[in-house]
């Protein structure tokens, strides 16, 4: 298996209930809900995303080989001192389109614990440590359990009812970044007031801004 991969980055993870711990981030190139192209965003299922996937000419981008290459190269980002917490988390595009078994078994091979940033389209391979899945109006919700389910809002006839009967671990209300930004900021905050089950996931990397 040949990985794309745009870019390969350490910061700190700047969403949801794991915000602020460090990571290797591995956006993998391509999704199924949007080509990337901005002239087919507004006929995309997908149609908010706020990333750069397409290609492989991002910060230590580019197709890896096998599953060994692409898992030395994460492992060279992770700073030695501090080896007992090393965390990985796959993200793209959607990961799941090219995340496997070998990958997985080589990043823990490696001494990392696994997390990944999901649409929730396509099932998840075993031994994935923490699954953070988030949810798209007009694609089929396939992945019903995980350990958060991260939903963006607000985006029209989203059955939040029918998400918090999910099996998840943490339930997590994040703003649409973009020009409503400040508007869905505070709907989401008035949102979790209202129905305490959710917690509020801000973008906290983009407010300190680092990658
Ligand atoms: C770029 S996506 C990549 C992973 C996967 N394709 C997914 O959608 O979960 C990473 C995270 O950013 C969120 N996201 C994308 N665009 C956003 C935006 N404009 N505002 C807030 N969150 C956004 C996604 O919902 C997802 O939780
Ligand atoms: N710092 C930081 N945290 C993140 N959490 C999820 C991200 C993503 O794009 O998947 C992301 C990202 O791009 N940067
Ligand atoms: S599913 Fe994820 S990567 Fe794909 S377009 Fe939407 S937010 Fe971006
Ligand atoms: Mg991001």
């Amino acid at each position: 298996m040949t990985y794309s991969i745009k870019e390969i980055f350490y910061t700190l993870q700047g969403e949801g209930a794991h915000a602020g711990r460090p990571a290797v981030f591995c956006r993998f190139s391509g999704c199924n809900l949007w080509t990337g192209r901005e002239e087919d965003r507004s006929r995309a299922i997908c149609r908010f995303c706020d990333t750069d996937f397409v290609g492989t000419d991002g910060e230590n981008g580019g197709k890896f080989r096998s599953p060994q290459e692409l898992a030395a190269k994460i492992d060279s980002l992770w700073p030695t001192t501090y080896a007992p917490s090393k965390y990985v988390v796959f993200t793209g595009g959607e990961p799941l389109l090219q995340l496997d078994g070998p990958l997985i078994d080589a990043m823990h091979a490696a001494g990392f614990e696994i997390a990944i940033e999901t649409n929730g389209t396509i099932e998840v391979p075993p031994g994935v440590d923490w699954i953070c899945v988030s949810p798209k109006m007009g694609s089929e919700l396939k992945v019903k359990k995980g350990s958060e389910l991260k939903v963006v809002v607000p985006q029209p006839g989203q059955p939040l009812d029918e998400y918090e009967r999910l099996d998840f671990q943490n339930f997590l209300l994040q703003p649409m970044d973009g020009p409503d930004a400040a508007a869905n900021t505070k709907m989401a905050i008035e949102m979790v007031k209202n129905n305490p089950k959710w917690k509020l996931s801000i973008q906290t990397h983009k407010l300190l801004n680092i990658p």
